[in-house]
């Protein structure tokens, strides 16, 4: 057998009570695809940041092209041949590609223009280095975060869930930029969710389960039922099924709103309407940057509309417009945003406290102090309804890894009982068993008479949870399409604006 690239012998490491990793072997073969797999909390980021220096592990050994290696930070790493690019881009919106590049790469302008338009070529990953990178979609971005790291010459690329954001049309791009990657000697370390991705493109998958390693497999020798069940330890709950229901009361109404935001980069809307009543799921998809922050915002109240503007928006029968985001919450709406450490949670807080936020109105304060035996129990229901992994409801929110904190949110929000539920990216970074759960939860209270809104960019998702689904691009939103008689290429076909000429797209 050839040297493996990289070899992890025994490796721990604790946060404290909690074992993120234990004891963990993985080789990584020169030129493969290597998948990490496992459900939230696993220990998967854990484990990359040991491999790129950006922690110690405790104990273990590391073996870099069979040499011992104790990597003290993430340029020795870079140094040594391994890159990184994370699931939330580090770039800086208002300089261009190649300013961004030169933060991290030195070099002339002229040199290394030359070579990002040759990496560009080879690689599939096109993008003007002279472009701002506000104007690039995300798919863009994220080829400049790759021709980033590539520039630093490495034999190890890391790539954290990097489909995750991109919209479906785009991971196949990125799949054949891996594979050319993998075939010009670069070997990949790719966390995913998404188990049909791995089988596709994947020579080896590491499964891991609580911090330990439950398999190391082929993954185009188990489908996806197996994988999941090394996973998560036991076979998948079957989805449960939408009650015929109809003809509910309206409880979020959009009449023909326009909106122009003051910031010169947001996305304007214009002619927007929907309706959602009770008992019924309706989905909005789209690919990302076409309106859904902009439109969210305007739902939550964390924007409110114009004096002029009356007659747009209206909740429980009430306009509300120019109410804010804690009014619209008092007439039973409740909201989960997409961006959970920025909006959802305060990373620095403990979840106890993190509960507070939303759900004080359940008596969890007293002449403004917080009830703390309620607020422990409220928390302490969300965790154990939710199945978040934590050490207990005194944990700081950002010591949660990213899907355990998304549980939690979207199970806060769902404990206020609201009469209308707005959830953006309801299972983003959440593993197959947690998303199973979290939808068959929304369809379930869809069933016992909720109005819910979903924002999603994942198709499959979006036809699994609604009745009906809109699309969003460039700001507008189609009609409704009743999803039952619905093909997902017509989705697909608005979500590229190709809906009123069909004959002509690809
Ligand atoms: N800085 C930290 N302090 C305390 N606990 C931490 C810290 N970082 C991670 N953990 C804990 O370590 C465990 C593993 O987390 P990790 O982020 O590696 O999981 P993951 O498999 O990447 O999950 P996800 O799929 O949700 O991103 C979790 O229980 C997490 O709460």
């Amino acid at each position: 057998m050839t040297t493996p690239l990289l070899s992890l012998r025994g490796i721990s490491k604790s946060y404290g009570q909690i074992h993120a990793n234990q004891a963990i072997d993985l080789d990584v073969a020169p030129q493969s695809i290597h998948a990490i797999l496992g459900e939230n909390g696993a220990g998967k980021s854990t484990l990359m940041k040991l491999i790129y220096g950006v922690e110690l592990p405790d104990d273990g050994d590391v073996v870099w092209q069979g040499t011992p290696l104790r990597l003290a930070s993430p340029a020795e790493a870079r140094r040594k041949g391994i890159g990184m690019v994370f699931q939330h881009f580090s770039l800086f919106e208002t300089l261009t590609v190649i300013e961004n590049i030169q933060l991290v790469v030195p070099g002339r302008k002229a040199d290394l223009k030359e070579r990002i338009r040759t990496l560009g070529r080879e690689f599939g990953l096109e993008v003007d280095p002279l472009a701002h990178v506000h104007a690039l979609s995300v798919g863009e971005r994220q080829r400049v975060e790759i021709i980033r790291s590539l520039m630093t010459d490495p034999k190890l690329l890391i790539l954290d869930e990097p489909t995750s954001v991109l919209p479906p049309q785009m991971v196949e791009k990125l799949f054949d930029t891996l594979l050319r990657l993998r075939d010009g000697g670069v070997s990949i370390l790719l966390i995913s969710h998404k188990l049909e991705e791995i089988r596709a493109i994947c020579d080896r998958a590491t499964i891991l389960r609580g911090g330990r390693v439950t398999g190391d497999v082929d993954p185009r020798e188990h489908d996806a039922h197996d994988l999941a069940r090394m996973m998560i330890g036991r076979d998948m709950p079957a989805p449960i099924s939408a009650l015929p229901l109809s003809g509910g009361e309206k409880r979020l109404e959009i009449i023909g709103l326009d909106h122009q935001p003051d910031d010169p980069f947001a996305v304007p809307l214009s002619g927007v309407s929907l309706e959602v009543r009770a008992g019924e799921i309706l989905g909005i998809a789209g690919v990302s940057g076409n309106g859904q922050s902009e439109l969210a915002a305007l739902i939550s109240g964390e924007t409110m509309l114009g004096r002029e503007q009356r007659d747009r928006i209206y909740m429980m029968r009430m306009d509300v417009g120019r109410f804010d985001a804690a009014a619209r919450r008092q007439l039973g709406f409740a909201f989960v945003p997409e961006d959970r450490l920025g909006r959802g949670a305060v990373p620095e807080m403990s979840l106890v406290l993190n509960s507070l936020l939303t759900a004080h109105p359940l008596k969890l304060l007293r002449r403004g102090l917080i009830e703390r035996t309620r607020a422990m129990t409220f928390t302490k229901d969300c965790i154990r309804q939710y199945d978040v992994r934590t050490s207990g409801p005194d944990a700081e929110a950002g010591t949660l890894s990213g899907g355990n904190l998304q549980k939690f949110i979207v199970g806060r929000e769902i404990m206020l009982s609201p009469k209308l539920l707005f959830v953006a990216q309801p299972t983003w970074g959440v593993d197959v068993g947690a998303a199973s759960a979290i939808r068959s939860r929304l369809v379930a209270l869809r069933n016992e008479g909720m109005a819910i809104l979903v924002i999603s960019e994942e198709l499959e998702e979006l036809f699994e949870l609604c009745d009906s689904i809109q699309v969003l691009h460039h700001g507008r939103l189609s009609p409704p399409l009743t999803t039952r008689d619905t093909k997902p290429e017509e989705i697909g076909r608005y979500m590229i604006g190709a809906h009123a000429s069909p004959e002509k797209v690809q």
